[in-house]
């Protein structure tokens, strides 16, 4: 292998502050505009805000932070009073708590709206309430917001970019001998040491007493790599090969040497994924984290909880319990004043519980061998000063480089696991220079915020430095077949207990029928009797003028005929016995899963989603409606890509070997198609979608010979209205 290019390690920080500035403005522009422009109810109807809503409970959280618990105004609601109507808000997610605007206040500045509420953190999603936990306490008494009707809305997150710029900044003072070893090699200035070229030949790696004996070779050979590595290994885990599975063993292969690990991921479920894996191994682990955004059975490993309940952390309690009753005391004051006083004690009391808990924490920490953090959080004060043998990052395909660096920096050695093919980051900063096309990221001296550290990595120092995990877990193997050959250079292989399984085989009684027996099934809706038709229209927000602003949901396409033939599937599958939350229903289009929300009702416990795959990784039976139709043929996926960047959660993929992908469909393809185990439907008019780019016409003429071809009967629909 030549030795790497290397990188300048100064001009790669400046290259990525910059790149981090785009984004965070972007990021802000956005949230401003959407805010800004639109009318609460509006926002509500996207997702991103609820209205109508009073505070009904208030008490200290962890951290000793207040939490607000919001639900539906009584006086306000229509219909069932108890419940919320649907909407987006998420638990982590940060939003401003604010007194609701008049009807009539339609232009606001977010600036002057952030003055007048309190930020927080979403704490918990109910049916009927959400809980806030509240950043700034001294703002707790805004006027209004305790009394009166409130709303909430979604905000940029600034900190997690604060943090990054922080990491950046002094990533590019670093003098030469603070650079260790393992960094220079992440930059190329050093090539890998080198390790022995047959690990399960070699004396040291041979005969590894496996936790899990298992495991198959090429989980073995990954771990093995891993281990025998000495400042970076990358594991590629396409979706469902276990790679989770594989991290576990390798964490307790890790303790088992005695080495000092940092496990992190981009966001809190892939943290607490490991956390529950590896939890029944009695290993003693802290999860670091807002323990509102933690799963619940991964609370009794959260720090904040083992200070609480630990014996370290008798000593927080008091202190609390002190808390905890002025909180409930501000309920009963009247005036103002003795609202003021309770705060001002509270502000005491919160600044003693933070002191205690902080010499509770760094005893904690510091005794821990295996600290579990999201990327962002392992840059919290928690973890100052500690160093790590090695950072496990998983999921790192999906994570920005500068996040992976706030973790890398306490480490002497890195294993990164992901999936490059799979979804990277999210990117919302589009390069102005390119306009009036305006539809490439911002870039600098080639690189992007989407080039991640895996993708760097693989590229700077070629693919000795990967393993990669080929058995999967999960699909039949005729789904599998077509994402192994396009994805994964036909390396997969599908274990003997998954690769011939059908719905039928489910633990439960499902019935033979044609769409039980075949894991395949590709309804070719093409001939133009489903048309798509442009949501513009009718889904437009005008304001008091009557003029029209932009919608919501961008010229997003649906296409009701296609949602009655998901219905009548949805039906047929049911009526066979395959219970509703073993079904998904997946499309990239936000006004396509607007006409399909009433299967909710109709079959509840299904799973109706766009192409953010992180509801639920994997399901029995996936349908995949794909929108797309119009007589003339007209296509227009390239020149929608800006838009749909928008309306997709996920931007596409631009990993340079990836020619094929069309920008459209990157996230849905490698998303929806690698989620079903037993049964994969894909509706959608063939000639339409073959003209969206050379990877959807291969995708379209592998369905045409290996799935189970149908054309519907439009007849038949009537009755699905
Ligand atoms: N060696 C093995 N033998 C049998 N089953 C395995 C093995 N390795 C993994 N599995 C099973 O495969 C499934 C997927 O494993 P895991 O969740 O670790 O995969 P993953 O690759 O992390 O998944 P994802 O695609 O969601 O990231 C699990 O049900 C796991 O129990």
């Amino acid at each position: 292998m030549p030795a790497p290019t290397p990188v300048d390690i100064a001009a790669f920080a400046s290259t990525q502050l910059d790149l981090l500035a785009a984004e965070l403005a972007a990021e802000v522009a956005e949230t401003s505009s959407l805010i800004g422009g639109h009318a609460p109810t509006t926002l509500q109807r996207a997702g991103v805000a609820l209205t109508n809503l009073v505070v009904s409970a208030q008490r200290t959280g962890l951290g000793g932070k207040t939490v607000l618990e919001l639900s539906p105004d009584a006086a306000t609601a229509r219909g069932d009073v108890s419940e919320l109507p649907e909407h987006g808000i998420r638990a982590g997610d940060i939003v401003l708590v604010a007194e609701q605007p008049a009807g009539s206040a339609r232009k606001r500045e977010v600036r002057e709206l952030e003055k007048k509420g309190v930020k927080g953190v979403v704490t918990k999603v109910g049916r009927g309430f959400v809980g806030v936990a509240l950043d700034d306490e001294e703002k707790e008494d805004v006027g209004g917001v305790f009394g009166g009707r409130v709303w909430i809305v979604k905000l940029a997150d600034e900190v997690t970019y604060k943090r990054m710029n922080g990491i950046m900044t002094k990533l590019s003072k670093m003098s030469e001998a603070e650079m260790s070893v393992f960094i220079r090699v992440l930059f190329g200035q050093s090539s890998p040491s080198p390790i022995a070229s047959n690990l399960e030949e070699d004396l040291e790696w041979r005969d590894i007493e496996w936790v899990d004996p298992t495991l198959n070779e090429s989980q073995k050979d990954a771990i093995r790599f891993a281990l025998a590595s000495k400042e970076m290994a990358l594991i590629h885990g396409p979706p469902g090969t276990g790679k989770t599975h594989t991290l576990i063993e390798l964490i307790l292969q890790m303790l088992k040497r005695n080495l000092r690990v940092l496990v992190c991921g981009p966001s809190n479920i892939s943290v607490d994924n490991i956390v529950e894996r590896l939890a029944p191994h009695k290993v003693p682990i802290v999860r670091l984290g807002h323990p509102a955004r933690l799963l619940p059975s991964v609370l009794n490993h959260s720090l904040d909880v083992l200070t609480r309940t630990s014996e370290a952390g008798a000593i927080v309690k008091d202190v609390r319990a002190e808390m905890d009753a002025k909180q409930a005391s501000i309920r009963k004051t009247r005036t103002g004043r003795e609202r003021k006083a309770i705060y001002a004690e509270l502000k005491e009391l919160r600044k003693e519980y933070r002191e205690r808990e902080r010499r509770c924490v760094s005893n904690l920490v510091g005794s821990s061998k295996v600290v579990l953090a999201t990327l962002h959080g392992s840059g919290g004060f928690q973890l100052r000063g500690e160093e790590f043998d090695v950072v496990i990052i998983d999921e790192a395909s999906q994570a920005l480089e500068a996040q992976c660096w706030v973790a890398l920096l306490a480490a002497k050695k890195a294993v990164c696991a992901g999936d490059h093919l799979q979804l990277p980051p999210t990117i919302k900063s589009l390069d102005s220079s390119s306009k009036p096309s305006g539809d490439s990221k911002v870039k600098k001296g080639g690189v992007t915020l989407e080039t991640t550290l895996f993708d760097r990595l693989l590229a700077l120092h070629g693919p000795s430095i990967k393993r990669m995990l080929t058995t999967q877990y999960r699909m039949h193997e005729k789904i599998m077949r077509f994402p192994s050959d396009v994805l994964y250079s036909s390396k997969l292989v599908a274990a003997d207990a998954v690769k011939d399984r059908l719905l039928t085989g489910l633990p439960y009684d499902v019935e033979s029928t044609e769409d039980t027996t075949e894991p395949l099934v590709f309804i070719d809706t093409q001939g133009g009797y489903f048309p798509e038709r442009n949501e513009e229209d009718a889904d437009n927000d005008k304001d008091s003028k009557g003029r029209v602003r932009r919608s919501l949901h961008g010229e997003s396409k649906s296409n009701a005929m296609e949602a009655a033939l998901v219905r009548q599937h949805v039906r047929a599958l049911v009526e066979a016995g395959v219970r509703p939350d073993d079904i998904a229903v997946v499309t990239p289009y936000n006004a396509q899963l607007a006409i399909l929300a009433p299967l909710k009702d109709a079959f509840p416990g299904i799973e109706l989603g766009s192409v953010d795959g992180f509801q639920g990784r994997e399901k029995e039976a996936v349908i995949v409606s794909l929108v797309r139709s119009n007589a003339d043929g007209e296509v227009g996926f390239l020149g929608e890509k800006r838009r749909l960047n928008g309306e997709l959660h996920h931007t596409p993929i631009a990993s340079p070997d990836f020619f094929s992908f069309s920008l459209l469909f990157a996230p849905l393809d490698t998303v929806a198609m690698t989620r079903p185990k037993r049964s994969l439907t894909v509706i959608g008019d063939s000639e339409t979608v073959k003209r969206g780019s050379a990877f959807l016409k291969k995708w379209m003429e592998f369905l045409e010979k290996n799935a189970d071809l149908r054309y519907p009967d439009v007849s038949s629909l009537a009755l699905e209205g």
